[in-house]
This record gives structure tokens, sequence and C-alpha cells, in this order.
């Protein structure tokens, strides 16, 4: 078996098509433009890519973008102030904070601070609540990124065996959530687990979000598998490659992700639904 790529870069781009036709409908109502500001700490050079990407992503479906860019030094309470500002800023429908932050600052306590309805990152825990209840409203972008990706391949997922391997709180958790709710029988898999290879390869669903690189050998997928590499991870030549072997994986599964080209634009995809959403609940 040859595996089908699940193309994220052309898909991000149809969703993108799509926000824009939306934003434009929303322009020849009257409405204005939903404006999304996105914070950058420091100097973390793929923090840097990522953000300059968002930038781009909102002009070009038309959003009002806003970076602002404060140093690595920057204290916990300035950088409360910033977001305090951003809520109160009518223009402004989504506020993002770039993760990793400064060892100085609490993330929770910046994730907390941002209004709920104004966290496109759907980061906040009453958001994270509301995903656990089957009642979401602003989805985290990458498991909702995923979701947009598997529902491409038509495949009902419907009483699927899913496993997660990684429990972040920015995928593997919230990962989790989306294939409950869309009625998989989820196992989470994370450092301290038992006969990993055993449970991945009883997966017909299995995402890898752990950050090591080519850590998922082809024999743990199951004939047929849908493989969902999110991993991002620089080889010793300085390659982009993800966390699952990517050759011997397309050997047995029946639709996997490339890396560049999979996850990543989605994620990015999905941050504009959720400040065209975030803007149409404003008005
Ligand atoms: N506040 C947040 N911080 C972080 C998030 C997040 O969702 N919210 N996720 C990651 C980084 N991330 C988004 O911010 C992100 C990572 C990768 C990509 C992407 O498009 N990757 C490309 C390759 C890019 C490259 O050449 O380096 C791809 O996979 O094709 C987009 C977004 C951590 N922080």
């Amino acid at each position: 078996m040859s595996a089908k790529i699940l193309d994220g870069k052309a898909i991000a781009a149809e969703v993108r098509a799509e926000v824009a036709t939306k934003v434009a409908e929303r322009r020849r109502a009257g409405k204005p433009r939903p404006g999304l500001a996105v914070v950058l700490v420091g100097d973390n050079p793929a923090s840097q890519v990522y953000v300059r990407n968002k930038h781009k992503a909102c002009a070009e479906v038309g959003f009002h973008s806003e970076l602002h860019e404060l140093p690595a030094s920057v204290s916990q309470d300035e950088l409360l102030e910033v977001v305090d500002a951003l809520n109160a800023d009518p223009a402004i429908n989504g506020i993002l904070v770039q993760l990793p932050l400064p060892a100085q600052i609490n993330p929770e306590a910046v994730i907390e601070r941002i209004l709920p309805t104004k966290d496109v990152d759907g980061f906040h825990p009453y958001n994270v609540g509301r995903l656990s209840l089957r009642m979401p409203v602003l989805r985290p972008c990458t498991p909702k990124g995923v979701m947009t990706l598997l529902e491409r391949t038509g495949q009902a997922l419907e009483g699927l065996d899913a496993v997660v391997i990684g429990q972040s709180n920015i995928v593997g958790r919230p990962m989790a959530l989306e294939l409950l709710a869309a009625r998989c029988t989820i196992t989470v898999c994370h450092s301290r687990t038992k006969d990993l290879a055993e449970k991945a390869r009883a997966a017909d669903i299995l995402v890898v979000a752990i950050g090591r690189e080519r850590f998922v050998p082809g024999d743990w997928i199951k004939p047929g598998a849908m493989v969902i590499d999110v991993g991002m991870n620089r080889d010793a030549a300085g390659k982009l490659c993800g966390d699952v072997d990517v050759d011997a994986a397309r050997e047995h599964a029946s639709w996997i992700t490339p890396v560049p080209g999979g996850v990543g634009p989605m994620t990015i995809a999905s941050l504009l639904e959720n400040t065209l959403q975030a803007a149409d609940l404003a008005g």
C-alpha cells in the first residue's frame, strides 16, 4: 500500500479562500474587517517565522492585523497590560500570544487574561471546558485543522480507534477531545505510557505530536491507518521533518500528512476561521 498524501497546503488554501469570501460578504454588509492582534515576545526565530506567516495570511483574506513585538526581558505585568489594552480595543476581535514565552512569564496567567471571546487560539480554560462539553466556540487551531484534514478524506470517523501520542495543552489534549466529539475511541499516550508500539499499532487514526524527529517507525502503523504528523523538527542536515518516519509509514497507511505542508498550514487556516468567527460573534 502507498498512502495518499493529505495535502495541508492545498486544503489550507481552500479554507483561506472560504474565509476571504466571507470577509468580502461582511464588508458588503457594512461590517468592519475582522481584526487580529498577535503578540510576540522575544526573538525566537521559529516564532518569528510563524508570526510573519500569520500576518501575511491575515492580509490575504482582508483582515486588519497588528503585530505587537515585546523584548524577551518584558515582565509578566507589562505583557498583561498589553493584553488588557487589546481586550478593550473594539478593532481587535482576536488576540494571540505566540508560544513559547520566556521563563519569567507564566503562560497560563497570560492565556487566562485574554477575553474568552477574543481567544482565537482556543487555549483559555473557558474554551477548553466548552470543547470538553461538546459545546465548542473557539477551538484550538492545530487540532481543529487536523479535524478539517480528516473530514476532507471523506472517511467516516465514528467508531474508529484513535491514538494520540503527546499530551500537550496546545495539541494532544484538545486533539483527544476533538476526536472524542467525532465519536472515536481515544487513547492518549505520553512519556509514561507502557507498550507504546502496541498501542500505536491498534490505531485507525494515529496523531503524533511529541517533537521527536522520525520517532514513529513504519512498523508501528496499522495497515490502512490515517496518520497525522504534527511534529516539526530539524534533522542533523537541517531538513524539516516530522515525528513519523514518513517514507516507511507510507507503505502501511491509507492517508498521511507530510512535513512541511501538512498540519502546519492548517494551524494558520484555522486561526483565520477562528478570527472570523470571533468577529461574527462580536457583530
Ligand atoms: N499561540 C500559539 N503559539 C503556538 C502555536 C499556536 O497554535 N498558538 N502553535 C505552534 C506554532 N505554530 C503556530 O503558531 C505553527 C507552526 C508551524 C506552522 C507551519 O505552517 N509550518 C510549516 C513549515 C514552516 C517552516 O518552514 O518552518 C509547515 O508545516 O508546512 C504554522 C504555525 C507553537 N506555538
